[in-house]
């Protein structure tokens, strides 16, 4: 059977091709994506970046089994608010724009970038809709298979490198022995890297990378060791995981719409379990602007700083329009508007 152009089945083909255009844009509309890719978002902009980056030339990936991939993926990826299909696209297509940062021209192989788009794209496949610590207090089978231990992570990790077991879906099957060895090991350590347990750890790293940060002439930062540039890409993912807050305020508020309705579906599981309701899991005390200011006061604007840092000047607009978010909910905090009943 011929492969779609675009590689997913729709009517609108004209319509997603111009907008797939926009797939080095930070800020692209992953919601009209999936709207107009018949609901394969996370297909269409995979897709699109490997054909952009000739990763199908350099590794010899037929684009039938890239696309058979890619769609047994994206049905792995659970019908849940926020973690879904939809979010896989949308953390694959911010790593593929904070890849092309100039700062970072050059410094990162083929491979590197083909883990690195791999990562973001499978990063939260089969996810159930709830957190790690709520696995853990309800004694899930994940929570015992993984004993407490990003138990989330290494599920959608061992997920993601299962699915490549059927010959029709190995796209890394003509990689050298050694490739897939170093694949398999930056595609874990970057999963891995987005337990939000981690956070702290990673972002005090970063910040002492940052000061003792070396470039080169032309002001292209020089990784050495492993360490350093899996440290780099950790953080990279980490980012768009939590990028978000630094897109139009418009697709923001659809992220929030969904995460929130996320957490209050476990707050009321739960209730439902007599358990202790999570914070912010609460529909009935929902205070949505104060606890977006919180987290981008918290974790979201001290990262981003740090990494605007790093890849100085090429993140400065994002972190520009993360402060223009975070003043908006900031408002709509303090107004009386934001207050029901009036
Ligand atoms: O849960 C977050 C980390 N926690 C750590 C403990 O303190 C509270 C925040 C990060 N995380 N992890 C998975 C998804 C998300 C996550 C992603 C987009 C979020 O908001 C918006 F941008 F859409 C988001 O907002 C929550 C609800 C209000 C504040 C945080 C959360
Ligand atoms: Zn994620």
């Amino acid at each position: 059977t011929p492969i779609p152009e675009l590689g997913v089945d729709t009517p609108h083909t004209e319509e997603l091709r111009s907008l797939l255009e926009r797939v080095n844009d930070w800020g692209l509309d992953t919601f009209r994506i999936e709207d107009l890719s018949g609901q394969r978002p996370l297909t269409a902009i995979t897709y699109k970046i490997f054909q952009e980056r000739q990763l199908l030339n350099t590794y010899a990936i037929e684009p039938h089994t890239l696309i058979s991939y890619l769609l047994t993926l994206e049905d792995h990826y659970q019908q849940v608010p926020y973690h879904n299909k939809a979010h896989g696209a949308d953390v694959c297509q911010s790593m593929h724009v904070l890849l092309n940062a100039s700062a970072l021209d050059g410094v990162f192989t083929e491979l590197e970038v083909m883990s690195a788009i791999f990562a973001s794209a499978v990063h939260d496949v089969d996810h159930p809709g709830v957190t790690n610590q709520f696995l853990i207090n309800t004694k899930s089978d994940l929570a015992i298979m993984y004993n407490d231990e990003s138990v989330l992570e290494n599920h959608h990790l061992a997920v993601a490198f299962k699915l490549l077991q059927a010959n029709e879906r190995n796209i890394f099957a003509h990689l050298t022995a050694k490739q897939i060895k170093t694949l398999r090991k930056m595609v874990i350590d970057m999963v891995l890297a987005t337990d939000m347990s981690k956070h702290m750890q990673l972002l005090a790293d970063l910040k002492t990378m940052v000061e003792s940060k070396k470039v080169t002439g032309n002001n292209i930062i020089m990784l050495e060791s492993y360490d350093d540039r899996i440290q780099v890409l950790q953080n990279m993912i980490h980012c768009a995981d939590l990028s978000n807050p630094t897109k139009p305020l418009d697709i923001y508020i659809k992220w929030t719409d969904r995460i929130m309705e996320e957490f209050w579906r476990q707050g009321d599981k739960e209730r439902d379990l007599g358990l202790e309701v999570s914070p912010m899991c609460d529909r009935r005390v929902a205070s949505v602007e104060k606890h977006q200011v919180g987290f981008i006061e918290f974790i979201v604007h001290p990262l981003w700083e740090t990494w605007a840092d790093l890849v100085y000047p090429d993140a400065s607009a994002i972190l520009e329009t993360l402060e223009q978010n975070r003043d908006w909910y900031q408002a709509r905090l303090s107004s009386p508007s934001s207050t029901p009943g009036t």
